[in-house]
């Protein structure tokens, strides 16, 4: 998408919104034109400031800058940065990744069941009411429940996020949807100087956070030691190097201990865990009581992870069940071999899940599956429907490729028997969803 030329002759739009729209905008219109627009809200009248909009574009996309008309909804955003209206007025454009934080936690639950029914409407050609369930009673407002935070570091060396959709780093310190064993680390006071990127880490479990540095261009050792050294204990700290996939231990241990449902799992470097502290639990239980393993089953856990998924569903077929745990990172996958060492019953494959399934012979009766945003995709649907299962779990955090993956599920002849969507994202457009699905 080419920079914004049209914002410096007319930067700001006074615009009347309507409804959401997939990726946290809102829609308004201006001379005919769709403008993306966010941190607004429907039937607000807002002024904002174009951020990408070239005179011949389809759509622009613009930020809130004024709340002209408000809705009964808005509120205190409850993070500075990311709070659109204070950012304009320094000029500045706002952090990503509290997108929805001026929206009370009920409205944004609401906005995001509106956005689900609408995917599903178009892209699977389901007419479903979709309702969002909080992820656990103690809400804490949205706040406080995220175990993965990274940051970026500006130009003085200072902890930084990224605006939206920008190059642009600016200056942050408590991240208030951080659960607080991040918050207590207090990395904005250190001088990250050599360092381009930082990933927390901190399990749910209060066991050790790991802190991944991952250094800037000629890092010195040194340099990378002395900040180790003023990261509070018992954190770990370690050095990832995402060009080298290398990871070089600098105190404790390179990974975290994670626990669900009386599972431990190891998740090492910025191996996947699932973000809300709430999540594992809330998503094996969905996982567990739509799929129902059975004794003796043979079932598939796709894109598996460390075996978040894996764990349970062995305990659950037994001995004389099985289970193929299917894992596309190497690293995380080696999680996985260690994690579910003690199961005969599992095996773990590394590999795409679309070539492990081209070579694996033999049926399933049971499949879960959890791929990453873009979703599975049509040849991995059409091999599992080939693999002869009678249901399929599908937990999705993208609800635009999970309808589209549903779609090829019913054009198969297989039905949406049960739909459950979680608020695991509070405070962001993001949300997870469990899908029931069986064979007609
Ligand atoms: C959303 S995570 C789910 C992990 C796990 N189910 C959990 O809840 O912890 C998706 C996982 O799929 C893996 N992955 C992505 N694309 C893949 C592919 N084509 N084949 C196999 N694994 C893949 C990622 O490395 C990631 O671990």
């Amino acid at each position: 998408m080419p920079q914004a030329t049209e914002p410096t002759r007319n930067p700001d739009l006074e615009l009347t919104v309507s409804a959401p729209a997939h990726g946290g905008h809102f829609i308004a219109r201006h001379e005919g034109r769709v403008v993306f627009v966010r941190h607004a809200l429907p039937g607000e009248r807002v002024r904002a400031r174009v951020t990408e909009g070239t005179p011949d574009a389809g759509f622009w996309r613009a930020d809130t800058v004024e709340v002209l008309e408000a809705s009964p909804h808005r509120v205190q955003h409850p993070w500075r940065p990311a709070d659109a209206l204070l950012a304009a007025q320094t000029g500045q454009p706002p952090v990503g990744g509290a997108e929805f934080g001026h929206i009370a936690l009920d409205e944004q639950r609401s906005l995001k069941a509106a956005i689900f029914e609408e995917q599903l409407r178009r892209l699977a050609g389901v007419e479903r009411r979709v309702s969002v369930e909080p992820a656990d009673a103690n809400d804490d407002g949205g706040l406080g429940w995220r175990t993965r935070a990274a940051f970026a570091v500006d130009s003085s060396g200072r902890l930084a996020m990224n605006a939206h959709r920008s190059d642009q780093l600016i200056p942050v310190d408590v991240m208030p949807l951080a659960v607080p064993a991040i918050n207590e680390l207090r990395l904005w006071e250190l001088d990250l100087g050599p360092v381009s990127r930082v990933e927390v880490a901190a399990p749910a479990n209060g066991s050790a956070p790991l802190v991944l540095l991952v250094p800037a261009p000629g890092a010195s050792p040194r340099r990378l030691g002395a900040i180790a050294e003023r990261i509070p204990s018992p954190a770990s700290v370690a050095v990832w190097d995402p060009e080298q996939q290398q990871l070089t231990r600098l105190r404790g241990r390179t990974w975290v201990a994670e626990s669900c449902g009386g599972h431990e799992y190891r998740v090492t470097g910025e191996g996947f865990w699932q973000i809300h502290r709430a999540a594992p639990q809330v998503l094996t239980q969905a996982v567990l009581a739509g799929v129902k393993p059975q004794p003796g089953q043979r079932v598939a856990d796709l894109y598996a992870g460390a075996g978040l998924f894996t764990a349970p569903l062995a305990a659950a077929v037994g001995n004389s069940g099985t289970v193929l745990s299917v894992e596309g990172s190497p690293g995380t996958s080696r999680d996985a071999r260690k994690n579910l060492h003690g199961m005969p019953q599992v095996e773990i494959v590394q590999g795409k899940v679309e070539r492990v399934l081209h070579r694996h012979h033999g049926g399933l009766d049971a499949v879960v599956l959890d791929p990453p945003r873009a979703g599975a995709g049509r040849k991995v649907v059409e091999q599992l429907h080939n693999k002869g299962p009678g249901v399929v779990g599908y937990v999705a955090c993208d609800p635009a490729s999970f309808a589209r993956d549903l779609g090829y599920f019913l054009e198969l002849g297989w039905q949406l028997q049960d739909l459950r969507v979680f608020d695991l994202y509070p405070n962001t457009h993001h949300m997870e969803s469990f899908a029931l699905l069986v064979r007609a």
